[in-house]
C-alpha cells in the first residue's frame, strides 16, 4: 500500500529529513511513527502527502507513483488518504455536519451522497448528536472526533495522522485512540506519529522508530521502550 525505495529528503540547507530510507506498509496495518523532535517524522509524513519532494527514490502509495504525479493529479492523491492533525484544522465558521459535508463537497460528491455519508461517520466516531455544533461549543475530543470524520468520509483507504492526541488529555486520547482503531478495524491502513510512550506501549502495534533521518525499529505488536535494533529485524 505505501512503499519507500531509498528515499532521502536533504532540505535546502543541507538538514537531513530522512536518508535513503526504505519502508512497506501494508493495507490494513496500523503503524506508529516514533522518534525525537527533529528525527524526520515530519518529513516522512509529508512526502506521503506530497507537501515536499524526495531528493531521491521512489514513493508509491496505492499502486501510485507518488514521485512521478503531475501538480493536477496531486487531487487524486489526496483523495487516496485522509489526514488529522494535532490542533484538529475545522473551519471555525462551519458546524460539525458542515465540516465533514465540505471534505465531501471539495471532491465533487453528490448532495445525495452527502446527506447519506456524513450521519454515518457522525454515528462512527459519536458525534450524531452533535451535528449542529461549531467547533467552539466542542470539546477537543470532540473537535478531534470531528477531524476523525473529515478525514474518512470519502473513504480514503489510508488515515495519516499527525500528533492526533497531542493536545489532549489522556482520558480523551484513549477516546481519539478508541476511534482510531474502529477506523483500522474497517481496513483503513493507519500511520500515526506520536510521542505518546504510554499509547504505543498499550496497543502493541507496529512501532517504527525514526532517528537523525534513519529507521532505527520497525517492530511488529513493539512498544516505545523496545531496545531491538532496525538491523537485527532483518538478520
Ligand atoms: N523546511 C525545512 N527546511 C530545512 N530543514 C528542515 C525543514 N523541515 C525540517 N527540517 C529539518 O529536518 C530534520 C527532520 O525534521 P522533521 O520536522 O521531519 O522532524 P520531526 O521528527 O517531525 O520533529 P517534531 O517531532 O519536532 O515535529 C530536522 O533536522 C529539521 O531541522
Amino acid at each position: 500500500m505505501i512503499y519507500l525505495q531509498n528515499v532521502s529528503k536533504v532540505y535546502s540547507n543541507g538538514a537531513v529529513g530522512l536518508n535513503n530510507t526504505n519502508l512497506s506498509i501494508e493495507k490494513g496495518e496500523f503503524v506508529f511513527i516514533t522518534g525525537n523532535s527533529g528525527s524526520g517524522k515530519s518529513t516522512l509524513l509529508k512526502l506521503l502527502l506530497k507537501e515536499i519532494e524526495p531528493t531521491h527514490g521512489k514513493i508509491i502509495i496505492n499502486n501510485k507513483d507518488v514521485t512521478k504525479l503531475k501538480p493536477k493529479q496531486i487531487p487524486y492523491l489526496r483523495r487516496d488518504i485522509g489526514i488529522v492533525f494535532q490542533d484538529f484544522r475545522l473551519l471555525p465558521n462551519k458546524t460539525v455536519y458542515e465540516n465533514v459535508a465540505f471534505a465531501m463537497q471539495i471532491v465533487g460528491a453528490s448532495g445525495r451522497d452527502i446527506r447519506k455519508n456524513v450521519p454515518i461517520v457522525l454515528g462512527l466516531v459519536g458525534l450524531a448528536r452533535k451535528a449542529r455544533c461549531y467547533p467552539n461549543e466542542l470539546s477537543g475530543g470532540e473537535q478531534q472526533r470531528t477531524a476523525l470524520a473529515r478525514a474518512i468520509v470519502n473513504n480514503s483507504p489510508i488515515l495519516i495522522a499527525d500528533e492526533p492526541t497531542g493536545n489532549l488529555d489522556p482520558a480523551t486520547s484513549w477516546e481519539i485512540m478508541n476511534c482510531l482503531q474502529d477506523i483500522n478495524k474497517r481496513g483503513v491502513t493507519i500511520v500515526m506519529a506520536t510521542h505518546e510512550r504510554e499509547i504505543v506501549n498499550s496497543l502493541k502495534k507496529r512501532v517504527i522508530e525514526i532517528r537523525e533521518g534513519n529507521i532505527v525499529k520497525d517492530i511488529q505488536e513493539g512498544g516505545y521502550d523496545d531496545e531491538m535494533e532496525y538491523s537485527q529485524v532483518f538478520i
